[in-house]
Parts: C-alpha cells; sequence; structure tokens
C-alpha cells in the first residue's frame, strides 16, 4: 500500500523536472506577498505621523500614497507573471504525466485490459491527471500564496504590536482544528465519488460502444434507468460533501475571523481612545486581520481540490505501477528522454527498426495455456509452419484458434511449453522486437479515425504514398477507393463505419501488405460477404501470402483448400492434420464439416 508520504514524493519528483521555473515563480510570489503588506503599514504612518500628528507635511503625504500607489502596480503585475509561471508550469507537469501513462498504458499485457473496463483506463488519463493539475494549480498558487500571505501578515503584525499578533497568531489553532475535521469528513466522500466517477465512465463507454444494440433490443428505457441509478448516487454522494463543506469550512473561518475583528476593536478600540495604542495600528491591525481570513478560506476552497487530487494521484501511480512489457532499458530510456520527445522517438523507432528479420518457421512444442487458472483453452499444441508456408486453423468456435494466435502475438505467456521463431523461443524477444516483422489482419478489421492512406501506413515513415497506392492495388482495393470521393484522402470516421465490411477487410489486407511481415496471422473475417468480395479476398489472401509464413483463422473451409497444412482444433486440442485432400480422405471431422459446409 502506497502511503501519503510516497504519493507526494512522486508528485514532487514531476514538480521538481521544473524547479527552475517555480523557484522564479516563488521568489516573485514572495517579493509581491510583501509589497502587498506593505499598504496597511504605509497607512499607518500617514495616519500616526501625519493625520493623528496634525503636521503639515503634504509632500510627505504625498509621496507616501505615491508610493503605496506603486506598490499595488507592482502587486498586481508581479501577481500576474507569477501565476502566469506557476499555471504554466502545472500545465507542463500534467503534459508529462499524461504522456507518461499513456506510454505506460501502451505497454500493458492485454491481459491486463481482459478484466479493466476501458472507461476506467480513460478515466485515469482524462478525468485523474486533470484533478492532479488542480492540485499542482491550487497547492502552487494558492497554498503558497496564502502561506506566504499568512506569514507575512503575522511578521507585519509583530512589528506593529506584539500582543495584537499574539490574537491573531490564537486564531490558527483553532482553523487547524476546523480544517482537520473538515478533511476526515470529505475524504470519504472523495474517494466514493472518484470510484463512481471512472464506473459511470466504464459503463457509458460501454453504452456507446454499443448503441446500435441498444436500439435495436429497444433497452433504452433499461439503459436510462441503470445510467440514472449511477447518476442518482453521484448526486447523493456531491450533495453530501458540499454539506460537510459548507458547514466547516469557509463559513466557519470567515465568522471566527469577524469575531477575533469584533472583538478587537471593542477591546483596543476603547484602549486607542486613551491613546495606549494609536489609531494608525489599530486600523493597520484591522486591515491586516480582514487580509488574513482570506487566505485561509482561500486554503480550505482549495483543500477539497488537494484531496481529490490526492485521491487521483494514488490511482495515477497504481496504474503507472503495474508492471507493463518493457524491452531491455526501454523504460529507463522513456521515462529519461519523457517519452514525448522527439529525439526519444526516433531512438526508439531506430531500436525497433535495427530487429533483423526473421527467416519465418514457427513451432509450437507442448504449449498448453489457461486464461483463467485451472481451466485450459489449449492443451499440448504441438506444430511447425517452415517459412512461406501456409497453414490453416480451423475448429468450431471457442475451439482456441484465436488464443494460440495471441501466445504467438506475445500478447500472454504460455503455461507450459515453448513457441519458438527460426529456433529462438519468443521469450527471448522484447514485445515490440518480437512484433516488428508480424502482421495481423483482425476478424473484425479496426478502422482508425483518419483517411484511407493514413489507415494502411498508420504514420510509418517507410511506407510512403506510392507503396500505400501499390498495397491498395495489389490486393484489389484501388478501384473502390479511387472511387471515392477524395481518394486515398477519403476521411474514414471512426471505426470505419461509412465503409462495408469487404471494404474495411480489404484496406486491412493492405496495411498488412505495406508493412511486409515475415510472420502474417490473418483473422478470417465471418460476417458473410458478397460473392464478388469473397473473391476479391480470395485473391488478396493469395498476394498477401506470397513469400511471408501465413497463419489463417478460416471459417469458410473453401478458402483454405491450397493451405500447406490444416490444423483441426477441437476443444483446445489439435485433433487433425494435414492438407485439404489428406483430411478430406481421412473423413474424419474435417470432411464433416467441409461436407456441412459445402451443404452436401
Ligand atoms: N480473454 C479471455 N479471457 C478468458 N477466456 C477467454 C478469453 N478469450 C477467449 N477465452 C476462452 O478461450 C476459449 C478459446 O477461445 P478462442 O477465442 O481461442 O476460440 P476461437 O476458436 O478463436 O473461437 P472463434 O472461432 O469463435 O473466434 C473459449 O472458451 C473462450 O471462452
Amino acid at each position: 500500500m502506497r502511503t501519503k508520504t510516497t504519493v507526494f514524493r512522486r508528485l514532487l519528483a514531476y514538480a521538481l523536472l521544473y524547479k527552475g521555473r517555480i523557484a522564479w515563480a516563488l521568489l516573485i510570489l514572495l517579493v509581491s506577498t510583501g509589497a502587498q503588506l506593505a499598504g496597511p503599514y504605509i497607512a499607518k504612518i500617514i495616519i500616526d505621523q501625519h493625520i493623528s500628528s496634525g503636521s503639515r507635511d503634504y509632500a510627505a503625504v504625498l509621496r507616501l500614497i505615491g508610493l503605496y500607489v506603486a506598490l499595488l502596480l507592482a502587486t498586481s503585475i508581479l501577481t500576474y507573471v507569477q501565476s502566469y509561471l506557476l499555471q504554466g508550469t502545472a500545465l507542463q507537469i500534467i503534459r508529462r504525466m499524461r504522456t507518461d501513462l499513456m506510454n505506460h498504458i501502451q505497454r500493458m499485457p492485454v491481459r491486463y485490459f481482459d478484466s479493466t473496463p476501458i472507461g476506467q483506463v480513460v478515466s485515469r488519463i482524462a478525468n485523474d491527471t486533470e484533478a492532479i493539475k488542480e492540485l499542482f494549480i491550487s497547492f502552487m498558487a494558492t497554498f503558497v500564496v496564502s502561506g506566504a500571505t499568512i506569514i507575512g501578515i503575522l511578521a507585519a503584525l509583530f512589528l506593529l504590536d506584539a500582543r495584537l499578533a499574539l490574537y491573531t497568531a490564537a486564531l490558527l489553532p483553532i482553523v487547524a482544528v476546523i480544517m482537520w475535521i473538515h478533511l476526515r469528513f470529505s475524504k470519504v466522500y472523495i474517494t466514493i465519488m472518484r470510484a463512481r466517477l471512472a464506473d459511470m465512465n466504464a459503463r457509458l463507454n460501454e453504452w456507446i460502444n454499443v448503441m446500435p444494440i441498444i436500439q435495436a433490443f429497444r433497452r433504452e428505457k433499461e439503459t436510462i434507468a441503470e445510467f440514472e441509478e449511477l447518476n442518482m448516487d453521484r448526486y447523493r454522494n456531491q450533495r453530501k460533501q458540499f454539506r460537510v463543506f459548507s458547514l466547516s469550512s469557509r463559513n466557519a473561518v470567515g465568522l471566527i475571523g469577524s469575531l477575533v475583528t469584533a472583538l478587537v476593536v471593542w477591546h483596543f478600540g476603547s484602549q486607542a481612545l486613551q491613546t495606549t495604542i494609536s489609531f494608525g495600528v489599530l486600523y493597520a491591525y484591522i486591515d491586516y486581520l480582514s487580509r488574513f481570513t482570506q487566505p485561509i478560506i482561500g486554503i480550505f476552497d482549495q483543500l477539497m481540490n488537494a484531496q481529490r487530487a490526492y485521491v487521483s494521484a494514488d490511482r495515477v501511480f497504481n496504474l503507472m505501477d503495474e508492471p507493463g512489457e518493457y524491452g531491455e532499458g526501454e523504460r529507463a530510456m522513456l521515462e529519461a528522454s519523457s517519452a514525448a520527445s522527439v529525439t526519444g522517438l526516433a531512438e526508439r523507432r531506430h531500436a525497433a527498426s535495427s530487429v533483423p528479420r526473421p527467416e519465418g518457421t514457427v513451432a509450437f512444442d507442448r504449449v498448453t495455456f489457461s486464461y483463467k487458472e485451472g481451466i485450459p483453452v489449449l492443451r499440448d499444441i504441438s506444430f511447425q509452419a517452415k517459412r512461406g508456408e501456409t497453414v490453416a486453423l480451423v475448429g468450431h468456435t471457442g475451439s482456441g484458434k484465436s488464443s494460440i494466435m495471441n501466445l504467438l502475438l506475445g500478447f500472454y505467456e504460455p503455461d507450459d511449453g515453448s513457441i519458438t521463431i527460426d529456433g529462438k523461443d519468443i521469450r527471448s524477444f522484447s514485445k515490440q522486437a518480437l512484433r516488428k516483422h508480424m502482421g495481423i489482419v483482425l476478424q473484425d478489421p479496426f478502422l482508425f479515425a483518419g483517411d484511407i492512406k493514413f489507415n494502411v501506413s498508420l504514420y510509418n515513415p517507410e511506407i510512403t504514398l506510392e507503396r500505400v497506392q501499390q498495397a491498395l492495388r495489389e490486393v484489389g482495393a484501388a478501384p473502390f477507393v479511387e472511387r471515392l470521393p477524395r481518394g486515398y484522402d477519403e476521411p474514414v470516421v471512426e471505426r470505419g463505419s461509412t465503409l462495408s465490411a469487404g471494404q474495411r477487410q480489404l484496406i486491412s489486407f493492405a496495411r498488412a501488405l505495406a508493412f511486409d511481415p515475415a510472420i502474417l496471422i490473418l483473422d478470417e473475417a465471418t460476417a458473410s460477404i458478397d460473392s464478388e468480395t469473397e473473391g476479391l479476398i480470395q485473391t488478396a489472401l493469395k498476394v498477401l501470402s506470397e513469400g511471408r509464413t501465413t497463419f489463417i483463422i478460416a471459417h469458410r473451409l473453401s478458402t483454405i483448400k491450397e493451405a500447406d497444412q490444416i490444423l483441426v482444433l477441437h476443444r483446445g486440442e489439435i485433433v487433425e492434420r494435414g492438407s485439404h485432400e489428406e483430411l478430406m480422405r481421412r473423413q474424419g471431422r474435417y470432411y464433416r464439416m467441409y461436407r456441412l459446409q459445402v451443404g452436401a
């Protein structure tokens, strides 16, 4: 369990990256606080030395008033510079933290996303870092400013009159007790609220993703009821939180401040008449006292933010501490280069591109695997795919075809047995190196928001526009792309929903082809496509598998008649293997599946 000090230390480490700017801002802050607090002292001099004493030295009074105005001006300019510096630094810190977080999330094992709702992860990057930003802004801008003001006022009061200063200092313990009570109660609600916010995001994400299903099955009423429950819960907690806040915070401090002022006016006011205390001191004192409660109230207002930020920071660091899949020395390099820096990116690109291209011989040796402990989904899987061969995986749904490919891609580790590429265990490669020369076409080909050419090249600088066009031509997608109003620049909306399933598949084929992988994994689309597109895809498949070790997870057995090897899976085991003809001759499971599909 992380302690408060560790969270604080890690936040501090982020802040220290910008220590120069922060030091400047704090210096300016001290000067502006001093300038601000000199005001009442000058007023006291004007009252005591010129007005009360009846001196007629107008020039001196004018000079003092001039100084007063100059200080006011200087204060406002310095305050602007200081808050610009501090807030700008806070934004920098958060930008950096977000990049670090996103970098880390990209290195999280796939297994992590199996059990973590997407909305929760989004909540970490979007909401939690925002709350931490508030901490940096409020801590640096309000806490430090308020702290400096409080100390400054106490110092000025001691200069004026030690007794008055002691009266005021006595306020501090009372305020501290109120703050402590306030914090204790509000923390409970804040923790609940943060968790609920993440839950709500997770649910929202799911609902928006499956909106067509909600609408088609007319689940709108049920969905809104479920949403309303979450929403109501959030409202109730927020209300409780505000109740605690308004009860204990600024009102209480404001009230105490006013009472003390009244007490002092009543007590010392009569003394002033008897001249034990001058009018000037009394004026300055009351002015200082009214300024004294302001920073305390400011701190109170920000305490809630600080607490929220602490809870958020704890969550963000929790996620950052989850083990990610980093190559040797990669994490240190990412941290050192702040990930986003151009040199960092260039170095990483260089590191990944220096991985030599494998021949592409893939072997599974007695591989056993389970997603959940004790429930194996693959048992004793052994096979070899030689360089350039096409291996098809067939079997009923849930038989383990995708799981085999998940292991080859290094998304999961086998429980037992080994997987090798050119005789080298894949555990000896970093994930980046392992995937560098692998291509994948998913069952539901995912297209990113962007345009067609981006969806093929994915911003890989080695893939030129000509290469993109060539890849699209080779897989037979060029005719339809060129018919689009903006051709290769045609925008693709999120998930490519304006394109047909077949078109999306062809674009993802072109993507795989453009990356020219040594090992290709193709998860055939289950969606039925018209026979014309089917023909196009068949041809594209041939082009694509040419010269590379190809694995096809096939649903239409007609696709794989020419595969070098067909592995038939049943409940996580390979029950038959051979070419199409061999398996047909055997008249076993494959034969029955095939006959069923062709309608015989
Ligand atoms: N992420 C996961 N977590 C837990 N269990 C999983 C996960 N993915 C798959 N499974 C389980 O593993 C088994 C094999 O699934 P797999 O996806 O490999 O089957 P498949 O043969 O590819 O099926 P399909 O043809 O339907 O895609 C199934 O019983 C499935 O429920």
